[in-house]
Parts: structure tokens; C-alpha cells; sequence
């Protein structure tokens, strides 16, 4: 089984205007509103897949009430951890032609230390040697830098796999537990290794210096260029196939479910990456946190040698 675990969900609001201008008023031609959050996405686009999912995380309020209600009509699997605080609202402005977009995340509600024990308790009872784990997204105020490293650790020792897509201190504590894979993109990288991109492109072996700290596979997404592997035998970068770019948002997500769906299959990472750069493609071709479909990663997992 693959468990997704969103702590921090969002409604992800997408308005499109014409043209951004500060100081007045815009008024939306379009908008729509999608079931975000990293791990609710990895879902989403497993359950578009046809992979079956069990999405965990925290839930509050009505915007949660909406989330778990969008997951249930789409038949995703759930078991929430409520909580008194309200799910945040994520919101994104594009402008027309996709040009540019404008992204604000809310820090989210408040967890509880009982809300928290709650949620590692239905962890704990959904443990199982063998099943995947994806552990996507930052943190709710109440829950400390070190949580993802924690459930790594319990994860690991029950011998299933975790997987880790979140960004700062989070995924800083969280990769020296040593999940089975991390998923940084290049900025988040970077910014392990404390370098500028400039001195990134003059180091060598950069993969292995974010290896060597802990996790024992790595992908970092180079958004529409591709992706590279890494593990304690092989590093390489493939190329993303070619598609009309809508919305990227939510294509790192996509990308983490095609990767997941093969690996589970007991795939290597060199032979489930082209579906992990074919999900994140098509998503990116969707507007707003819309999806990719099974058909449109079929197609474009034909162009990836
Ligand atoms: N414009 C694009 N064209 C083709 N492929 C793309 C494009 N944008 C993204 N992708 C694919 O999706 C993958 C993930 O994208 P990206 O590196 O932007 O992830 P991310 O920054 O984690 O995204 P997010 O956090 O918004 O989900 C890329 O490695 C690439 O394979
Ligand atoms: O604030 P976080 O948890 O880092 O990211 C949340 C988020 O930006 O990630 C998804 C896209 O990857 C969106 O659905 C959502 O709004």
C-alpha cells in the first residue's frame, strides 16, 4: 500500500486575470479552487493513475470539511486527524497566457500536542512492512522541525519506505534519518548544500555530498529541463519530455507519485523516473493543481528514452 501523509493540506484558489497591477482592484476572468496540500496531490494523481492510496493528515474546519469532502467524491481512500484549527486556503494569480503567476501559501492552523499524538498514533496503526510512505509539505505551527525525521525513523524501522518532499530545517533534520528517497528540487538542493547556483554548476558531485547526509536515493527536479538520480551507484540527469506548460504547481507532486507508483512495483529509480518526469509533465501541462491523466503520461512516457 501507499500511504500519502499531508500535514499541512490547502485549498489551492487559483485566480487568472489579464495583467498583474498593484494598487487597484483586478477582477478574475476564471478561477477554480483544487484538493492541495503535497501529500492530498501524490493522491490525486496516484488515484488518476488508478493507484490505489491511503491519504492521511490533518483536518480542520470548513475548508478541511471541503478537502475531505473533494477526496471522498474522487473515492481516495482517507483517515483524517481532526482538528479545531481551520485548513488553510492557498492562492495563486496568473496572469492570461500563463506568462506569469503570483503564489501565496498561509502558515496554516495550529496543531495541538494531543492533535499530534493523535495523528503519530494512526500512523503507528497503519504500519507495515513493505508499504511506501510519502511524507510531502511544511509544517503547521505546533509541529517541530524534527517531526519528519521522527516518523522516518519509525517508518524505516518497521522496514516500509519513506518518502520525503518538504523544503528548509524540515527537510534539513529530515534527510539525516535516511528515508529511502527525497525529492528536493533544485532550489531546496542548493540550499542544503548552502551553495548559490552559480557554485552549483561548478561543483562536481554535488548528488553525492546531498547523499552522503543521509537519504539512500535522490531525485532533484530541474523543472521543465528534467531531473536527476542519485544513489550510492549512479548519477544521472534525464530530460523532461516537451509539453505546453499551463500551471508547474503541483508537477513536483506528480512527479513524486509516478516515481512511488514504480518503485512500489519494485522498479530501480533509473526505471520509474521516466514515469516520474511523464507525471510532473503533464501536470504541468494542467491548469491550476488539475492533475495529469493515465493516458497523457502513457504518451509522454513514449518520448523519454
Ligand atoms: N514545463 C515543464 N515541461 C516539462 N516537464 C515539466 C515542466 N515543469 C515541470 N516538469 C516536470 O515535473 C517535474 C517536477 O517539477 P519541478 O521541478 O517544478 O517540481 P517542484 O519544484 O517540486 O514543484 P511543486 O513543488 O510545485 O510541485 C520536473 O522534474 C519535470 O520532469
Ligand atoms: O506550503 P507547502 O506545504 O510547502 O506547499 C503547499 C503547496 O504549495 O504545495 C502544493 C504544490 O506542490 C500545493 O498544492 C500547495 O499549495
Amino acid at each position: 500500500m501507499i500511504y500519502t501523509l499531508t500535514l499541512n493540506p490547502a485549498a489551492d484558489l487559483e485566480l487568472q486575470i489579464d495583467e498583474f497591477a498593484f494598487d487597484s482592484v483586478s477582477r478574475a476572468n476564471s478561477s477554480r479552487l483544487d484538493c492541495g496540500g503535497k501529500g492530498f496531490n501524490v493522491s490525486r494523481m496516484l488515484n488518476n493513475l488508478g493507484v490505489e492510496s491511503i491519504a492521511l493528515g490533518f483536518i480542520g474546519g470548513f475548508t478541511g470539511q471541503r478537502l475531505a469532502s473533494e477526496l471522498g467524491k474522487m473515492n481516495i481512500q482517507c483517515q483524517f486527524t481532526q482538528i479545531a484549527g481551520e485548513t488553510r486556503t492557498n492562492v495563486t494569480v496568473v496572469e492570461a497566457g500563463n506568462k506569469r503567476h503570483i503564489k501565496v501559501n498561509e502558515a496554516g492552523p495550529n496543531i495541538s500536542p494531543e492533535e499530534l499524538s493523535n495523528l503519530v498514533e494512526q500512523v503507528k496503526q497503519n504500519l507495515n512492512a513493505g508499504d511506501w510512505w510519502v511524507l510531502g509539505g511544511s509544517l503547521p505551527k505546533g509541529v517541530s522541525a524534527s517531526f519528519y525525521a521522527e516518523l522516518i525513523t519509525l517508518i524505516e524501522n518497521a522496514g516500509a519506505h519513506a518518502v520525503l518532499d518538504t523544503s528548509g530545517e524540515a527537510l534539513r533534520e529530515g534527510i539525516l534519518a535516511q528515508p529511502s528517497l527525497v525529492k528536493p528540487n533544485l532550489e531546496e538542493a542548493q540550499e542544503l548544500l548552502g551553495l548559490s547556483s552559480e557554485e552549483l554548476t561548478q561543483t562536481q558531485g554535488w548528488t553525492q555530498a546531498l547523499l552522503a547526509m543521509g537519504p539512500k536515493n535522490l531525485v532533484v527536479s530541474l523543472g521543465k529541463k528534467g531531473a536527476m538520480i542519485a544513489d550510492e551507484h549512479q548519477c544521472a540527469e534525464f530530460t523532461s519530455p516537451t509539453i505546453v506548460e499551463a500551471n508547474p504547481i503541483g508537477a513536483g507532486d506528480s512527479m513524486v507519485a509516478g516515481l512511488v507508483w514504480r518503485l512500489s512495483l519494485g522498479e530501480s529509480l533509473s526505471q520509474a523516473l521516466p514515469y516520474g518526469l511523464a507525471c510532473g509533465a503533464a501536470s504541468a501541462s494542467r491548469q491550476g493543481t488539475d492533475l495529469g491523466s493515465l493516458e497523457q503520461v502513457e504518451q509522454l512516457r513514449k518520448q523519454i528514452n
